[in-house]
């Protein structure tokens, strides 16, 4: 990829190290390290033009060992940057939450829980080796959680949720900085990006920020960062609404949207506007050069599609879901679909509209009228809450499907809806972004029967999708925690208290027989703090109680934090009706809500687990 010429790319920085040009080319493709994240999370040891100058000295012709010396000379190990600092403000070894949780093994759980935050806590500190050198590290003010392994910096939508584990922990103070630098970071740079390093300044990731203010503001009462925020958080709101809008051009049924200027294509009837994620760069992502580059050779000789592709592929990390089925085009040539056979080089993200986007865009508009209620400007209440009705119209027009009371995807280009489920098309029962179809699903609790069927059919937590076999690490198998907990609050909105009872019970089973399973089992209220053991991981399986995910460009981390973070949310919603699974007699794979002191548990092996969730999932298929 002779890519570093960057027409018409929005580089995420100019940095000619961390995120574009000849020196991060030749790094990358000398495949020092295993995973590409590893070179662009390393400080400098020198200041940039005596790097820069050590890497022309290089030549052309450079070995690997070459390129390897010149990155030991010149580069320190990645973290170099970031202090572990194990004392936290407010940080206690019981919070209150433990005394909420009934189950005395789940609360020793928790408390192990409530510790690891201890381990993913982290500040910027000033470069160590001399004050010219550089990192590709955003500097905060104030200290943060990371979500663990290689995810060594902040990342924006993760944080949502961690917001909210620490809230559980009573941990306000971290939550209240975590938001607090997150306002600055906008303040700086007009939007949030994609996580703490400027090599994702170009993209962003699903906007939450708004929702983490009304939590804790809501927990703490601090209308003094409420009032902060607000021209923030409209800041923010603006970019997405000039820098990700889109306007269908068919609705679902094949008619031709409406312009509003029938002689110019161009010009938007903004009643049909809404958002999609949209990358405007052309190149590898600095953080999986290798693995971009890979997947666009088969686009040797085709210059265009080349690009489109590294548009999309930066798109889909955009999303969060990156990668996924959802993002690609399984169209076959007859017009039929095939997701299970389509491939990341079908990517397409920027042709797609995503309920969950407008779902979050949505509440945020929501909140933002009721801050602007909150702190006495109508004009703004009334400019938010119009947008987020209509808002809900364009997506009922869009992406409601009366067939299966439900949303779904659609494509941009033709209007179509994505046929394949999933669970991301519950984000509006949680939000509550219902247009006039909708709502009267909504009002008598039909929604997304899907759900249901998934709450019944898997065991250990909803899968990402029901296609198999991608080896993206957002399609089935992989259960993660953030859409357990919107699917948790989705059923609850809509009146269906019993199964998100259950469902928040298939996460914690699974996250604690983990958990049990590495090591955890063996703490116990007298294990010192500092010997307690035991994984939490990034993601899990569906179809096995206390097993990892996997797939993707990654090996599965652990730390995690918005694993802990459901978890403990959970258990200060429901303390005393989870109970703990049993995780290792036999009988105990793929059981529901299998108490310790419960008996006569469903399934056996991992084979058995799998053969009953196809043969129900077989059944029960819509
Ligand atoms: O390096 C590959 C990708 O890694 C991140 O994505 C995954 O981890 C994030 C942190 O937990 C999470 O927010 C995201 O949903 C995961 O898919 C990163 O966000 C991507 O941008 C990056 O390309």
């Amino acid at each position: 990829e002779a890519g570093y010429v960057m027409a018409s790319s929005n580089p995420p920085c100019t940095s000619q190290i961390y995120c574009s040009g000849p020196l991060l080319d030749t790094v990358q493709r000398a495949r020092l390290f295993n995973d590409s994240k590893t070179f662009v999370d390393m400080p400098t040891r020198r200041g940039q033009y005596e790097v820069l100058s050590a890497f022309d000295q290089l030549g052309t012709n450079a070995t690997q060992e070459d390129v390897a010396n010149f990155v030991a000379e010149n580069f320190d190990s990645p973290d170099g940057e970031l202090a572990l600092v194990e004392d936290l403000p407010e940080w206690q070894a019981d919070p209150p939450v433990l005394s909420q949780i009934a189950d005395p093994h789940l609360s020793i759980w928790a408390k192990s829980l409530n510790f690891i935050w201890t381990k993913l806590y982290r500040i910027s500190k000033p470069h160590q080796i001399c004050n010219e050198c550089l990192s590709s590290s955003i500097t905060v003010q104030r200290g943060f959680i990371v979500p663990g392994g290689r995810f060594r910096e902040f990342y924006y939508w993760d944080t949502y949720w961690i917001v909210l584990g620490l809230l559980a922990s009573d941990l306000h103070q971290i939550a209240i900085d975590m938001v607090e630098n997150m306002l600055d970071v906008v303040e700086t740079f007009g939007f949030f990006p994609n996580g703490g390093r400027i090599y994702y300044l170009n993209r962003s990731q699903p906007p939450m920020l708004t929702a983490m203010v009304r939590e804790v503001v809501a927990a703490t009462d601090n209308v003094a960062l409420l009032r902060r925020a607000l021209p923030i958080l409209e800041m923010e709101h603006d970019w997405w609404m000039s820098n990700r809008i889109v306007a269908p051009t068919f609705f679902p049924n094949g008619t031709l949207v409406p312009t509003l200027n029938a002689t110019d294509p161009g010009s938007v009837d903004s009643r049909f506007a809404l958002n999609a994620f949209v990358v405007a760069w052309e190149h590898p992502r600095p953080e999986s050069y290798m693995e971009d580059v890979a997947t666009t050779q088969v686009f040797a000789n085709d210059t265009l599609r080349r690009k489109q592709a590294y548009r999309d592929i930066a798109a889909g990390a955009e999303s969060g879901w990156d990668f996924s089925t959802r993002w690609l085009n399984t169209t076959l040539p007859d017009g039929t679909h095939n997701a299970a056979g389509a491939q990341l080089t079908d990517i397409i993200t920027s042709d797609i509209l995503p309920v969950d986007l407008n779902s979050i865009l949505y509440d945020m508009e929501m909140t933002m009228a009721n801050f602007h209620g909150r702190v006495g400007t109508p004009a703004g209440q009334q400019y938010f809450s119009h947008a987020a009705s209509r808002r809900a119209e364009a997506m009922d027009l869009f992406l409601f499907d009366p067939a299966t009371a439900c949303w779904n995807d659609a494509r941009l280009s033709t209007g179509e809806q994505n046929a394949e489920w999933y669970p991301s098309n519950v984000h509006p029962m949680w939000t509550g972004a219902h247009g006039t179809l909708s709502a009267p699903f909504a009002r008598n609790g039909t929604l997304c029967p899907k759900l249901l069927r998934d709450v019944e059919t898997y065991h250990t937590g909803l899968p990402s999708s029901e296609v198999n076999n991608t080896a993206m690490q957002w399609d089935f198998p992989n259960v993660w925690a953030p859409i357990q907990h919107y699917a948790v609050l989705g059923l609850l909105n809509n009146g269906q208290r019993d199964a998100a009872v259950k469902l928040a019970q298939q996460y914690i089973d699974t996250a604690f027989c983990a958990w049990e399973e590495t090591g955890g089992s063996e703490n116990t209220r007298q294990t010192p703090l500092a010997d307690l053991r035991g994984d939490m991981f990034e993601k899990f399986d569906a179809r096995s109680l206390g097993r990892h995910g996997f797939g993707g460009e990654y090996k599965v981390q652990t730390g995690f934090g918005w694993s802990n973070a459901v978890a403990l949310d959970l258990m200060r919603r429901f303390g005393d009706e989870l109970a703990a699974p049993q995780c290792t007699e036999p009988g105990a794979q793929g059981a529901t809500n299998s108490a310790r002191a419960s008996t006569g548990h469903a399934t056996g092996s991992l084979a058995v687990a799998t053969a009953a969730v196809a043969a129900v999932f077989m059944a029960l298929a819509f």
